[in-house]
C-alpha cells in the first residue's frame, strides 16, 4: 500500500469511526459540565466543549492508530479528556478575567495528575477564586487516568509524556501572565534549549503548547511500543510538528489576539517574509522526521493535514496574509492541498 493510501485508510477511520465516537464523549461531558454548579465554572466548561470541539476531533485521529479495537476505545476516552481539561483550564485561565499565577499552577496540576494513573489526588481549585465544580475536573482525570492504565506500553512512554506535560503546563501558566511578564520569563527558561535546535525562543515556546506529541505517544502505549520509538516520536514532535501545529494557530489568530492584548507568537517576526520561511522550515523537518517513523503514512497525514485544517479556517482568509499561506500550502504539497479542499468543504457543511 501506497503512503498515500495508507494516509487515505486513516483519515477515513477519522471521520467515520472516531468523529461519532467523539461526539458521544463530548455528549456526555457536556451533560456532566451543566450540572456544574458554579456559573462562572459552568460556563466555561460548556464554551470550551462548544467552540473547541475540533481540538477533540483533530486529536481523535491518534485513537486510529491502534490495530485493537478495545484500546482504540481508551485511546479515545484519554484523548478526549485531556484535551478537555486542556481547554476547560485555558477557559478559565484566559476568560475570567483572573491573573494568578499561583492560580494558574494549582488548576494545571489537573493536566499532570490525569496524566499518572498511580497519582495522588490535588484541590485543583484552592488557589482560584470559583472551586465547586460538582467534581467535573476530577471526573475528567479519573477518565484520562483509568483508560491510560489499560494501555500496555503506558509506562515505557510515560517519562516522555511527562516532560511534554510539564512543558506545556508551564506555557499555559506563564502565558496567560501580565504583558511584558510572560514573555521575559518564557525566553529566560526556552531560549537555551531553542539555541540547540537552531530556533528563537517563541518557536520553542509554540512547540510546547501542543498536545500532539503527547497523544502519538499515548497512541505508542497502546502498541506496547519501545523506548527507541519513544524517543523517536518525542524528537519528531517536539519541536517539529508540535511548533508547526501552535505555530498555524497563532498565525490565524494574529488579529484577534492583538485585539484582546493576548501572546502570539506569530507576532514577533519581523516580516510575513520571514514567517513564511520559518513555516517551511519547520514542514521539511516535520516531513523528513515522519517519513522515518513506524507508520510514516499516520505522520505524514498528520503534517500535510495540519496546515489544510487551519488554513481553512476563515480567519486565514485576510489579505495580509495570504501570500504566507500560499507559501506555506505550496511547501506541505499536493496532498495537503487537496485536504484544504476537503476540510473547506467540511466546514461548508457544519462538519467542523
Ligand atoms: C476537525 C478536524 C480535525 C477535521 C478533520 C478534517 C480533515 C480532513 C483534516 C485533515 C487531516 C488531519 C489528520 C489533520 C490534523 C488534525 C489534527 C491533529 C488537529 C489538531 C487539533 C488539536 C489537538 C488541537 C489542540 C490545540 C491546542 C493544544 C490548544 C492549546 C493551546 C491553545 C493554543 C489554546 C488556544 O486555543 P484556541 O482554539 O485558539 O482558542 P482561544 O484562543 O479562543 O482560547
Amino acid at each position: 500500500m501506497s503512503l498515500q493510501t495508507k494516509s487515505l485508510v486513516f483519515l477515513q477511520r477519522m471521520l467515520f469511526q472516531s468523529f461519532p465516537a467523539v461526539e458521544k464523549e463530548l455528549s456526555n461531558w457536556r451533560n456532566v459540565a451543566s450540572l456544574i454548579p458554579q456559573p462562572e465554572l459552568r460556563k466555561q466548561a460548556l464554551d470550551s466543549l462548544r467552540e473547541k470541539k475540533f481540538h477533540c476531533q483533530g486529536g481523535s485521529v491518534y485513537a486510529t492508530l491502534s490495530p485493537a479495537k478495545s484500546l482504540r476505545r481508551q485511546l479515545l476516552k484519554a484523548i478526549v479528556s485531556l484535551q478537555t481539561i486542556s481547554d476547560y483550564l485555558d477557559n478559565l485561565s484566559d476568560r475570567s478575567g483572573i491573573v494568578n499565577e499561583d492560580a494558574f499552577r494549582q488548576l494545571h496540576l489537573a493536566f499532570t495528575d490525569a496524566l499518572t494513573p498511580e497519582g495522588r489526588d490535588h484541590d485543583y481549585y484552592s488557589c482560584y477564586p470559583y472551586f465547586r465544580d460538582g467534581g467535573y475536573l476530577a471526573a475528567l482525570v479519573k477518565t484520562c487516568r483509568q483508560a491510560l492504565a489499560d494501555l500496555p506500553g503506558y509506562k515505557k512512554m510515560q517519562g516522555h509524556i511527562m516532560e511534554l506535560a510539564h512543558l506545556y503546563c508551564h506555557l499555559q501558566i506563564v502565558k496567560h501572565l501580565e504583558e511584558g511578564k510572560r514573555e521575559a520569563i518564557l525566553k529566560k527558561r526556552l531560549e537555551p534549549l531553542a539555541q540547540k535546535y537552531g530556533l528563537y525562543w517563541w518557536e520553542l515556546a509554540a512547540a510546547t503548547g501542543s498536545t500532539l506529541g503527547i497523544f502519538a505517544l499515548m497512541a505508542a502505549a497502546a502498541d506496547d511500543g519501545s523506548k527507541d520509538r519513544a524517543a523517536a516520536l518525542k524528537e519528531t514532535y517536539f519541536p517539529w510538528i508540535g511548533g508547526l501545529h501552535i505555530l498555524l494557530d497563532y498565525f490565524i489568530d494574529q488579529q484577534e489576539d492583538r485585539r484582546g492584548g493576548d501572546l502570539n507568537f506569530c507576532s514577533f517576526y519581523c516580516s510575513q517574509d520571514e514567517a513564511a520561511a520559518r513555516f517551511k522550515l519547520f514542514l521539511r523537518q516535520a516531513k523528513d522526521k515522519a517519513a522515518g517513523l513506524p507508520e510514516p503514512g499516520f505522520h505524514l497525514l498528520v503534517v500535510k493535514g495540519l496546515p489544510a485544517l487551519y488554513l481553512s479556517d476563515f480567519k486565514a482568509r485576510d489579505p495580509g496574509y495570504l501570500s504566507t499561506c500560499k507559501v506555506i500550502l505550496q511547501e506541505a504539497g499536493a496532498f495537503s492541498q487537496q485536504l484544504f479542499l476537503l476540510c473547506r468543504f467540511l466546514r461548508r457543511i457544519g462538519v467542523i
